[in-house]
Formats: C-alpha cells, structure tokens, sequence
C-alpha cells in the first residue's frame, strides 16, 4: 500500500477537537489559525514516513579508503511514538568500508533524519539507521550510538528535565572484535569526556 500524504484538513479538525477538549475555545483569537499550523507542524515532522531514508546510501564513491568512517553529533530531533512529544539529541554514526567503497557524508545525516522524522521509539531509531547502513554498504562493520533527551521524561510524567538516553547497534566487526569496538566506541566519545 502506498503511503498517503497527510491530509492537513483532517489533521486540523482533531487538533481542533483536541482544543476543545481541554477546554479551549478554538475560536478565539490567538487559537484560530493553531489546528493548521500544528497539523503543519506534523506533516514536517513526519516526512520521513513517505520516503526511504535508506536510498541515499544508494550514492557510493570507490575511494580506497578501508579505516573508520564516522559522523559524530549529528543533531536530530524525533517524536516519541507514545506521547507525540519530541525527543532530541546526537546520533553518530560510523562504519568500516568494504572494498574501499564510501558512502557521501551527508548521507549518513540524511538517513538519520528520515528515520528520526517519524513516530519513533530510540531504539528502533538506532537500529534502523544500522540496518540502512548493512544493507545498501555492505560494511564490514558499523555502529550507531545516539544519545537524546524525551521531553515525555522532561515536561510530564517523570519530570528528569537534563537525564540522557543513550542507545547503540553495533555490527560487524564494531560488534565482534573487540579492538575495533574500542577504537570506534573512543572516536565517539566526546573528547575530555563530560
Ligand atoms: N524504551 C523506550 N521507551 C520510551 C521511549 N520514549 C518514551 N518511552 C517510554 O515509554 C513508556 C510508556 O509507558 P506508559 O506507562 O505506557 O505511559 P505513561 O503512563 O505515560 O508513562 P510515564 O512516562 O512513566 O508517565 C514511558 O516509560 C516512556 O518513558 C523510547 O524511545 N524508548
Ligand atoms: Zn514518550
């Protein structure tokens, strides 16, 4: 089944519904334009629902270059599946290449945004990024570490505004050898530590 665009109209009429139900008067001045401007708000932050982040690693350069690649602090920001509330922080991303065979940087960025751009959990986020990367690199190893905060954790519920979640798939040799799993795991760390 094709995935549908995001029909705005609907989308408002529930945030509509939604003022209302908190006991809001959507028809007063300052809220009459909110339902679509939020309805708006989560076409953008939903995008990556109607595409396949993992299609530009499709862009692959033969460089000869056989040692770590890694992308550090990627900022991205996400939206908790079970609140609808965002979660943000860093993921970096490395692999080794196979046959010398790179991928473009910024598309290890892209990737990230189009699996962040969805109702997320960070775990499947983390993974899904890793299993991108298998899949169309063929690595002979590779690691996604993200750290974020959930504002579901932040501004309800728990309410730990500043604790940090901290998620990794690793694969491959990241996985398996212990040296490379050191090496790339150092090259993540932030220098001088926290
Ligand atoms: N593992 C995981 N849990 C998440 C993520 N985002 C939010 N959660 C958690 O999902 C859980 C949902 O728990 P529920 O008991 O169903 O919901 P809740 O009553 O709103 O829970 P509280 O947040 O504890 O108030 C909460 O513990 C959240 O902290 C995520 O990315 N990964
Ligand atoms: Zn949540």
């Amino acid at each position: 089944m094709t995935k549908q665009p995001v029909d705005l109209e609907a989308a408002a009429q529930a945030v509509r519904q939604l003022l209302v139900a908190i006991g809001e008067d959507p028809d007063r001045e300052g809220l009459a334009d909110t339902p679509m401007r939020v309805a708006k708000s989560f076409e953008e932050m939903t995008s990556g629902l109607h595409i396949d982040p993992a299609k530009h690693l499709e862009t692959r350069f033969n460089i000869g270059h056989d040692e770590v690649v890694l992308v550090r602090d990627i900022t991205f920001h996400s939206l908790c599946e079970h609140h609808l509330l965002p979660f943000f922080g860093k993921a970096h991303v490395a692999y080794l290449p196979a046959d010398g065979q790179v991928t473009g940087l910024s598309k290890l960025a892209r990737v990230v945004d189009g699996y962040a751009r969805r109702p997320q959990v960070q775990e499947r986020l983390t993974m899904q990024i890793a299993d991108a990367i298998e899949e169309k690199l063929s690595p002979r190893g590779c690691a996604v570490v993200i750290e974020a905060e959930h504002l579901c954790m932040t501004v309800r519920g728990v309410a730990k505004p500043g604790a940090s979640t901290v998620t990794s798939a690793l694969r491959g040799a990241m996985r398996n050898n212990p040296a490379t799993r050191a090496e790339v795991l150092a090259l993540i760390a932030p220098a001088g530590g926290r």
